[in-house]
C-alpha cells in the first residue's frame, strides 16, 4: 500500500547514504604539481585500470593515468538505468558516417556509438554481460604470429581478472576467485528468461557455463555485478589501490598529443587540458595508449603516427608512417526488429517498470527487482547446423533475449534513432501488447570498416565508417540465426503461451514476401544497430603484416616506449562482448610491460 511505501523512506535513505559511500573510494584526484612518472597511461577503462593497479603493485614504479572524464556515482550502478547513461555527458556521443548497409532506416542512416567517459571508462556504460568468446578466436589470434595469445595464453588472464560469485561455478577450472571483478548473475530473473531457458532445452540445446568446455547452448548471462549493481572497471582495480602512494589519477584530463623525439622516435610523455589549461607530463619508461578502439587511433594519428598520406592531407606532420592506424574496424552487428509476441506477460516492459513504486522500493532498499538487471538476462549461441556455416562445436551466431520489446515507447526509440514515423507504423502497435526482442547477431561477421580523422583537433570526433552489413555473408548468417529463433515458437513452451512471431512488415520492405531471404535482407539493413563492439583498430600482429600496428608485445610498431593496451589491438572478433577481452588484454599486457622493466 501507499502507506507502506511511506513507511520504507527511512530504509531507502539510510540505503542510498551507503551505498554513495562506496564511491568515496574511487582515488582522489591528484592535482600534485609532478610532472614525472614511469608510467603514464591514457585512459581509465577497462584496460587501463588494470595497467594503473598492476604496474604500481609493488610500490617499484610510479604510474599516471590520465581520464578525460569525471568521476562515478552510485546511480550509475543501477543496471535498469543503463540506457539512461547514455544520454549524459559521461559518454563521448561518437556517431557514425551515414550507411546504407546497417541502420539505413534510422534517423539519418545514423548510428550512435556511445563509449564512457568517465572514471571505469565503457565499464560504466555498458550492460555488463560477460562473454569471453571461443578458445578458436585466440587460437587464430595466435594463429598469424600473436605467440602467447592463443586460448591456452590468455585463460589463466581471464581467470586471473575474476571474482566468481555464482556458486556452481566456483570450482571451476574455468574462472577465477579472488580476482578484481565480480561475476554474478542479475538478482532479478523474468519468466522470459526462465521460459527461454526451457525452449532451449526442448530445441535440444544444452543449458550450460558458455565460458566454459562448450559454448553452444543457452544459459542465464553472466555479468560483472555484485549484489544488484554494476562493478565496473574503477570499484574493481581502482578502488582498492587509492592509498597508494605510486599510483596517481588526474580526471577530466584531456589528452591531445603523445609526445616523440623525432629524430628517435621515441615516446617521452603526452599533453593534456585539465580545466581549460595546458599541462605536460613526462614518461620516465613509457607511454601506454589505453583510450579505446575510437581514441587510441585517433591519439595516436594526432600525433604523427599513422598513415602518412592521411596525415598528410590533415597537415599533421607525419613521425611514423604506419598505414594500419584505424584501419581495421571490427563490430558486431544486430537486427532489432525481430519481435514474439505471447498471450501472456513475460516481462516487463520500461513503462511497467519505472511507472511502478514498488520497483524502487525494492531495488533501493535490497537491490532487487526488475531494476537489477539491464533487460537481458539470458543468451544462447547456435552453430546454424544445416547451413553453409556451420562448424561443429564452433557457434556463429549469438542471441539475447530482451525483456518485452525495448522500443515500446517514443523515448526508448529515440536511444536508437528510430524516427518517429517507422516507430508508428512498426513499433507502436505493440505498446499494448505482451512481447519481446530477440537481439541476433552474428559472432564473427566478415566486415572490416575504418576510422579517420575529419581534422587535426583532439576536439573533432573522428569519421567512424563501421560497415557493419556491408559483407553479404553476414546477412546471411544472421537471416540463418533469425530463421532459428523462429523455430523456437514451435516449442512446447512457447506454444504454450502462444508465442508467434511478431509478422508485421517493416516499413520500406512491403515489396518482399515477408519472411524470404529478400525481404530480411532488407529489413536487416534498414533495422539494425552497430553492437558498440568497435575494436581492431590497432591490430596486434607481426611487422609483416602491413595492417598492423602493435607487436604481440603490444609495442607500436617503429616508436620506442609506446604501447596500446586495450581493444583496438584485437586482430579479429571474438565470438564474445569486449569488456572481459579488455580486462584480459589489461592483465596480460600488463605482464609483457614489466617483463620488459626488471628492477
Ligand atoms: C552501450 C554499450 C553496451 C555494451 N555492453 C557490453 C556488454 O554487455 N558486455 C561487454 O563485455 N561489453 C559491452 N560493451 C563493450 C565494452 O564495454 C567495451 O568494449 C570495453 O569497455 C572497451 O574497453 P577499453 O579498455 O578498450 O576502452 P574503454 O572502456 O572505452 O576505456 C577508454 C577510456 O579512455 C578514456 N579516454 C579516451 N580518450 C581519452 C583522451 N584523449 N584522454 C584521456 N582519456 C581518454 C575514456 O574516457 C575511457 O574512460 C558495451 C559497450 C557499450 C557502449
Amino acid at each position: 500500500s501507499d502507506q507502506s511505501r511511506v513507511d520504507q523512506v527511512p530504509s531507502i535513505f539510510a540505503h542510498i547514504m551507503r551505498e554513495e559511500q562506496i564511491y568515496t573510494r574511487e582515488p582522489c584526484d591528484d592535482d600534485s604539481a609532478a610532472d614525472a612518472f614511469d608510467f603514464v597511461v591514457v585512459g581509465a577503462g577497462a584496460a587501463g585500470c588494470v595497467l594503473a593497479n598492476r604496474l604500481s603493485e609493488g610500490g617499484n614504479w610510479t604510474v599516471l593515468l590520465l581520464e578525460a572524464g569525471g568521476s562515478e556515482t552510485y546511480s550509475m550502478s543501477v543496471p535498469y538505468f543503463m540506457g539512461r547513461l547514455q544520454q549524459t555527458e559521461f559518454n563521448w556521443n561518437y556517431r557514425t558516417v551515414p550507411s546504407d548497409t546497417v541502420g539505413a532506416g534510422l534517423a539519418g542512416k545514423i548510428n550512435y556509438c556511445p563509449k564512457g567517459k568517465i572514471v571505469g571508462g565503457t565499464t560504466v556504460l555498458n550492460a555488463m554481460c560477460v562473454i569471453r568468446g571461443h578458445r578458436k578466436d585466440f587460437d587464430r589470434w595466435e594463429a598469424i604470429g600473436n605467440t602467447g595469445w592463443g586460448y591456452e595464453g590468455v585463460l589463466p588472464y581471464f581467470r586471473k581478472m575474476e571474482d566468481m560469485q555464482i556458486p556452481h561455478l566456483k570450482n571451476s577450472k574455468y574462472h577465477g576467485r579472488g580476482g578484481p571483478i565480480k561475476i554474478d548473475y542479475f538478482p532479478y530473473q523474468s519468466e522470459l528468461s526462465k521460459l527461454v531457458i526451457q525452449a532451449g532445452k526442448e530445441m535440444g540445446y544444452e543449458e550450460l557455463d558458455y565460458n566454459g568446455e562448450k559454448m553452444t547452448g543457452f544459459g542465464r548471462v553472466q555479468t560483472t555485478s555484485f549484489n544488484g549493481t554494476r562493478w565496473s572497471a574503477s570499484r574493481g582495480y581502482l578502488h582498492p589501490i587509492r592509498h597508494r602512494k605510486n599510483f596517481f589519477l588526474r580526471k577530466r584530463s584531456l589528452v591531445y598529443k603523445i609526445l616523440i623525439n623525432d629524430g628517435t622516435k621515441t615516446a617521452f610523455g603526452v599533453k593534456y587540458r585539465r580545466d581549460g589549461k595546458s599541462f605536460t607530463v613526462f614518461a620516465r619508461r613509457e607511454v601506454i595508449v589505453s583510450a579505446g578502439p575510437i581514441a587510441a587511433p585517433q591519439l595516436l594519428m594526432l600525433s604523427g603516427v599513422g598513415p602518412k598520406e592521411h596525415l598528410q592531407k590533415l597537415k599533421i606532420p607525419v613521425i611514423h608512417d604506419l598505414p594500419g592506424v584505424g584501419r581495421n574496424l571490427l563490430n558486431h552487428g544486430a537486427y532489432l526488429g525481430l519481435i514474439f509476441t505471447t498471450d501472456k506477460p513475460l516481462s516487463r516492459t520500461p513503462p511497467q517498470v519505472y511507472g511502478d513504486a514498488a520497483n524502487y522500493v525494492d531495488y533501493f532498499t535490497a537491490h532487487r527487482g526488475p531494476l537489477s538487471s539491464v533487460g537481458i538476462e539470458t543468451v544462447s549461441f547456435h552453430e546454424l547446423k544445416g547451413t553453409e556455416f556451420y562448424s561443429p562445436g564452433y557457434p556463429r551466431f549469438e542471441s539475447q533475449y530482451v525483456s518485452s520489446t525495448l522500443i515500446v515507447n517514443r523515448e526508448t526509440a529515440g536511444g536508437f534513432r528510430i524516427p518517429p514515423r517507422l516507430y508508428d507504423t512498426y513499433f507502436k502497435p505493440l505498446e499494448n501488447k505482451n512481447s519481446f526482442q530477440v537481439y541476433v547477431f552474428d559472432l564473427r561477421p566478415k566486415s572490416v570498416g575504418k576510422l579517420t580523422l575529419a581534422d587535426n583537433n583532439i576536439d573533432t570526433p573522428p569519421i567512424i565508417d563501421t560497415n557493419v552489413f556491408g559483407e553479404e555473408e553476414d546477412v546471411k548468417v544472421t537471416i540463418a540465426g533469425i530463421r532459428e529463433m523462429i523455430k523456437m515458437m514451435d516449442t512446447p513452451s512457447f506454444k504454450k503461451v502462444g508465442g508467434k512471431l511478431y509478422d508485421t512488415p517493416l516499413p520500406g520492405c512491403e515489396t518482399y514476401a515477408f519472411g524470404s531471404d529478400d525481404y530480411w535482407k532488407c529489413a536487416i539493413h534498414k533495422l539494425s544497430v552497430i553492437f558498440y563492439h568497435e575494436s581492431g583498430t590497432c591490430k596486434m600482429a607481426p611487422i609483416s603484416d602491413k595492417m598492423s600496428v602493435v607487436s604481440p608485445e603490444l609495442k607500436v610498431h617503429g616508436i620506442r616506449n609506446l604501447r596500446v593496451i586495450d581493444t583496438s589491438i584485437m586482430p579479429f572478433m571474438v565470438s564474445g562482448h569486449l569488456s572481459v577481452t579488455g580486462y584480459m588484454i589489461g592483465e596480460k599486457g600488463s605482464d609483457l610491460v614489466k617483463k620488459d622493466h626488471v628492477l
